[in-house]
């Protein structure tokens, strides 16, 4: 038993007993085949400490336990968020474009692209998503964090021992077993190529559920070819340029959940980084959180509840060779209310290579299975890993 477990054995001796029962449950509960009731070990026995020595699963069973933050939520100095200034004439706020139809598509694209030049990320009002499927996913999201009991809610936990599974969990981008964890919880579907989509691994409930995924993960899947499109054009390139070169279109739809936090000054909901794919759209609910760099400050999307944030993944700027780059972003947490968002990542096959399509060169090609596997391997601390492959 390492020292970190028996502080936290002697600080918070209930939880271990609620952690170690998650597991158990992983094990016996299969949301597909008949419901067994947890109930059976609830407190068969005390575990063996060796046994639990291991970090909690979620955090959200955290904050109903403790009013202090565990120590392997504890960011170092250099990677805490500090308070932004209220009014800053250098922290201006993230682009809004206005898709509308009826506007003018050479200045729709010439905003796109300042905006991607400017911040790699920028908000899109008008886009063409039904509002009330945008309220929809929020509101079933976060009915299966709020409303599903815990011992219902881990039946759908995704495998621990691997990386990027679907379901649900807390640790998509921890690379290593001492790395500092994040204030997060998550659901994360696999909805394109359909073959992927198997909705009934997904929450049972509310009844509407499955049906709302699915059909926003469509939509999204519309809305990002239409900005790949503007972003082709917008560099000269034919309108299916980017399409063509991601192949078939991955994507995956993560709901995160980050609960209220103790002391918010110490934790990070998301560490620091860029995505890996081409394009994330998403969409957050009304609590403040997503922070993105700009001239090296970091700077709050606020929250605009009918907007889609398009966020430029890694294989964005290596495919435009650099004139638009890759947002780097992170959540952060506060200590009165939980915060949600809904993310579509939008990304080529791992057998896929991406390559700039400008002369000369200022990327390495790479295939993006290699890519998928070294950003988990060592974590992605801000932009590690496309810096890896500049010229
Ligand atoms: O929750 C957010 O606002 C950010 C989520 C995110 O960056 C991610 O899942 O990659
Ligand atoms: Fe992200």
């Amino acid at each position: 038993m390492n020292v970190w477990s028996m502080e936290w054995s002697l600080s918070f001796p209930n939880f271990i007993i609620e952690s170690f029962q998650i597991t158990q449950h992983h094990r016996v509960c299969n949301p597909s085949r008949k419901k067994k009731s947890p109930i059976h070990l609830q407190h068969s026995f005390f575990p063996p400490l060796m046994e639990v020595s291991t970090s909690p699963i979620l955090v959200q069973p955290i904050t109903q336990k403790s009013s202090a933050v565990p120590p392997q939520y504890i960011q170092p100095p250099e990677n805490r968020a500090v308070k932004a200034p209220t009014q800053n004439p250098s922290n201006p706020n993230i682009p809004m474009i206005d898709m509308c139809p009826d506007r003018n598509t050479n200045l729709v694209r010439d905003e796109i692209a300042r905006a991607c030049t400017d911040w790699g990320a920028f908000h899109v009002i008008n886009h063409g998503v039904p509002i009330v499927l945008m309220d929809e996913i929020r509101k079933v999201g976060s009915s299966f964090f709020e409303a599903m009991p815990l011992s219902e809610r881990i039946c759908y936990a995704c495998d621990a021992n691997a990386t990027a599974t679907e379901g649900y969990g807390s640790r998509m981008l921890v690379a290593s077993d001492d790395a500092v964890l994040d204030w997060r919880d998550y659901f994360d579907h696999h909805t394109f190529p359909l073959s992927r989509r198997l909705p009934s691994r997904w929450p049972h409930s509310p009844s509407n559920y499955r049906e709302v995924v699915e059909k926003y993960s469509d939509e999204m899947k519309l809305l990002a070819q239409k900005i790949l499109g503007l972003l082709s054009t917008s560099l000269g390139l034919s309108s299916s340029f980017i399409e063509d070169a991601m192949g078939e279109l991955y994507q995956n739809i993560t709901i995160s959940y980050y609960p209220s936090c103790p002391q918010p000054e110490l934790t990070l909901g998301l560490q620091s980084h860029s995505d890996m794919g081409f394009i994330t759209l998403l969409i957050q609910d009304n609590v403040a959180g997503l922070q993105v760099v700009k001239d090296a400050e970091w700077v709050t999307v606020e929250p605009v509840s009918h907007a889609i944030l398009v966020i430029l993944g890694d294989q964005t700027e290596i495919i435009t060779n650099g004139t638009y780059k890759s947002c780097v972003h992170r959540a952060i947490t506060n200590a009165n209310k939980p915060r949600l968002s809904v993310a579509a990542f939008h990304d080529p096959a791992k057998t896929t290579t991406v390559r700039p399509a400008f002369e000369p060169h200022r990327y390495h090609q790479v295939l993006y299975g290699d890519y998928v596997s070294s950003w988990y391997t060592k974590g992605p601390n801000g932009k590690r890993n496309i810096e890896a492959l500049l010229i």
